[in-house]
């Protein structure tokens, strides 16, 4: 796989630095997530393929083992907020001093300076700070976040591991590392950048969700079908919407022109009412294989055995049973290979790893009974 032999330190966080560390590890890389002490369970959802080491990084020992394993690896991700790691006496001064090759990457929701820095804060924040918070709703609702997509994991974790692999790449020419300071904010509105560039084609001069593609065009929107499930309608293009018009047994010549803004209230109750009439199944027995762009919104539990996806293998099924995505983009000769067993337990490889690392059974039984690190391996047989 095209990470593989690449070492990562990942520092246990919340969603968007698992999401990173993920990604590393299904391309290949060894992920060895670092986890607090006495802690009973993992809230990390995103652990496919990784390996924990339980080390409490308040203790000066706990420190110095994580500076060991930093000298050995080439990648450190941390998801704390500014400061904390130099607090530990574990920022990218001190390891990147002992390991010039080390890829330090700080992921955070408002960067490593500006008057945020240290402040808490969620992926709705850091969407609200980029911009694009302000452009996501229907018209005459409150702004709406999608989730926690588009700042915790599009403009988060996906953007730290684009940063640490172009890191990666240039290592290679220059032999050294750098640090990343990947801030959601900017992350977010980096994917967003569209947003920004498309205003002077006057994508956006209408308010929030009257525009064409925030909600605002009957042609690019959601239908409620007779069985209480949907249909999603993205015809924008004028010989697109033709065969959605024909799909939906339309006389072209009876419908305001698709581009008659005023007009895209009425055209919206035609199609409500029209896609009201048949079920979900109906109508993509009616619309796939056609230029339409009609698709059936597809449940979580749903997508990964519709045909389309089911003949691609778009989604995966672990060990456990659990169905999930598969890693993307697929790479012809070296293609992903996620894991497929199950999620490590807090400490579960604590002593294997430090045994690889280095350090001697005797100094590892030390740490254990100094509570500096745990081990977790009887749990994982249960
Ligand atoms: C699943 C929910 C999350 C969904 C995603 C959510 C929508 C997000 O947007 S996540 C993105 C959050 N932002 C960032 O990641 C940006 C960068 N990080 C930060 O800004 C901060 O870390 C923070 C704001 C996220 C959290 O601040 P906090 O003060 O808690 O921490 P820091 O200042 O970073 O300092 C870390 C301190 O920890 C010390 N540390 C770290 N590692 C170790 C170690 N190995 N040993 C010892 N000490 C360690 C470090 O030294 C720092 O110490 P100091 O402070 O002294 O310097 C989840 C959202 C909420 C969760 C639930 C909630 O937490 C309550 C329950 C908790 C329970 O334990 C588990 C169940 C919960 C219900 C829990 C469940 C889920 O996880 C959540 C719902």
């Amino acid at each position: 796989m095209a990470l593989a032999g690449v070492r990562v330190i990942e520092l246990a966080g919340l969603a968007p630095a698992p999401f990173c560390g993920m990604i590393l590890s299904d391309f290949g890389a060894r992920v060895i997530r670092v986890d607090r002490t006495k802690v009973t369970m993992a809230m990390d959802a995103q652990a496919r393929g990784k390996q924990s080491v339980a080390l409490n990084l308040k203790s000066p020992q706990g420190v110095a083992v994580l500076k060991k394993l930093c000298l050995q690896s080439d990648i450190v991700l941390e998801p704390f907020r500014k400061g904390v790691m130099e607090k530990l006496g574990l920022g990218p001064e001190e390891l990147l001093k002992e390991n010039p090759r080390l890829i330090y990457a700080r992921l955070t929701g408002y960067g490593q300076s500006g008057s945020y820095a240290k402040c808490a804060g969620h992926d709705i924040n850091y969407l609200a700070m980029s911009g694009l918070l302000s452009m996501l709703g229907r018209s005459s609702e409150k702004p709406y976040a999608p989730l926690n997509l588009v700042a915790d994991f599009a403009g988060g974790g996906l953007m730290c591991a684009l940063g640490i692999v172009l890191a990666l790449l240039e290592r290679n020419k220059s032999g050294r590392g750098q640090i990343i300071d990947a801030s959601m904010v900017e992350g977010a509105a980096y994917v967003g950048s569209f947003m920004w560039k498309s205003r002077s084609l006057g994508l956006w001069n209408r308010p929030r969700g009257e525009n064409m593609l925030d909600s605002g065009a009957p042609f690019y929107d959601t239908y409620q079908t007779s069985d209480g499930k949907h249909m999603a309608v993205g015809a924008i293009e004028p010989q697109f919407y033709d065969h959605l018009i024909k799909g939906l047994g339309l006389d072209a010549a009876s419908l305001p022109a698709q581009m008659s803004i005023s007009d895209w209230p009425e055209l919206r109750r035609t199609f409500t009412q029209v896609f009201a009439q048949k079920t979900q199944a109906e109508w993509s027995r009616i619309f796939d294989g056609t230029d339409a762009c009609v698709t059936p919104v597809l449940p979580l539990d749903e997508a990964g055995s519709h045909p389309h996806n089911r003949e691609r293998g778009s989604f995966l099924k672990d060990a456990q049973g659990e169905v999930s995505p598969r890693p993307a983009p697929v790479l012809s000769r070296t293609p992903a290979r996620p894991c497929l067993s199950r999620d490590p337990v807090v400490g579960e490889h604590t002593r294997s790893v430090l045994g690889e690392y280095g350090f001697d059974p005797d100094h590892i039984e030390q740490l254990l009974s100094a509570g500096v690190v745990e081990c977790n391996e009887a749990k994982a047989r249960l």
